[in-house]
């Protein structure tokens, strides 16, 4: 993943947006997750999920921000590019998982994450963004310039091995 997919600046306020790196295990990135949804996992865990999508360079790009002063993930949301048959073979870009620490939002993080990946995702050519999201967050993703556009529905399935 070339750092040159991001947008510029990339530093603002002594606050780094960039992709995902190994050692951010170390810098608190299970935590800032875990202030989005149940997101514990051991060393090892991150290590083989980032190892994973390392291979699939062109699908999956995590963009965090990092505090640089406290060297602390304080920010992360994940783009996720499905390549289809509809659309003249298009590419559709899905955004997932965004969250801010509490101690920092209302400070245009969550945006600034959000132009990354919409920075990513044009370049990449996809010719739409999607994302699932709660009603409590619609008025933040309109300022990210999403509109609301159907429904959301869902199937939790069991976890089991096949
Ligand atoms: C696809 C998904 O991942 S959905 C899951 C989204 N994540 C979560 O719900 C996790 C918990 N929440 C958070 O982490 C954060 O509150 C986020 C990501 C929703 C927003 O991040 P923040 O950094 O606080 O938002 P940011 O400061 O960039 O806000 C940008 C604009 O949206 C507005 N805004 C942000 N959140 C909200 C909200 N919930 N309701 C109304 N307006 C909002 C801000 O006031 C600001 O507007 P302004 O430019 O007029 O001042």
């Amino acid at each position: 993943m070339s750092s040159s997919l991001l947008k510029e600046p990339r530093e603002i306020d002594e606050i780094v947006y960039r992709f995902l790196e190994i050692s951010d295990f170390e810098k608190g990135f299970s935590e800032c997750l875990q202030q989005l949804t149940e997101a514990k996992f051991t060393k090892s865990q991150f290590i083989d999920r980032y190892s994973e999508l390392k291979k699939q360079p062109d699908t999956y790009f995590i963009v965090v921000a990092e505090d640089l002063k406290k060297k602390k993930i304080i920010a992360c949301g994940t783009l996720f590019v499905e390549k289809k048959f509809i659309r003249n073979c298009g590419t559709c870009g899905h955004i997932e998982d965004i969250v801010v620490d509490k101690t920092y939002r209302g400070k245009n993080l969550g945006l600034r994450i959000i132009e990354q990946l919409t920075h990513i995702g044009k370049k990449l050519g996809c010719y739409k963004l999607i994302l699932d999201c709660s009603d409590s967050n619609v008025k933040f993703y309109e300022k990210c310039l999403f509109e609301k556009k159907g429904v959301q529905m869902s199937l939790y399935l069991p976890m089991s091995k096949l």
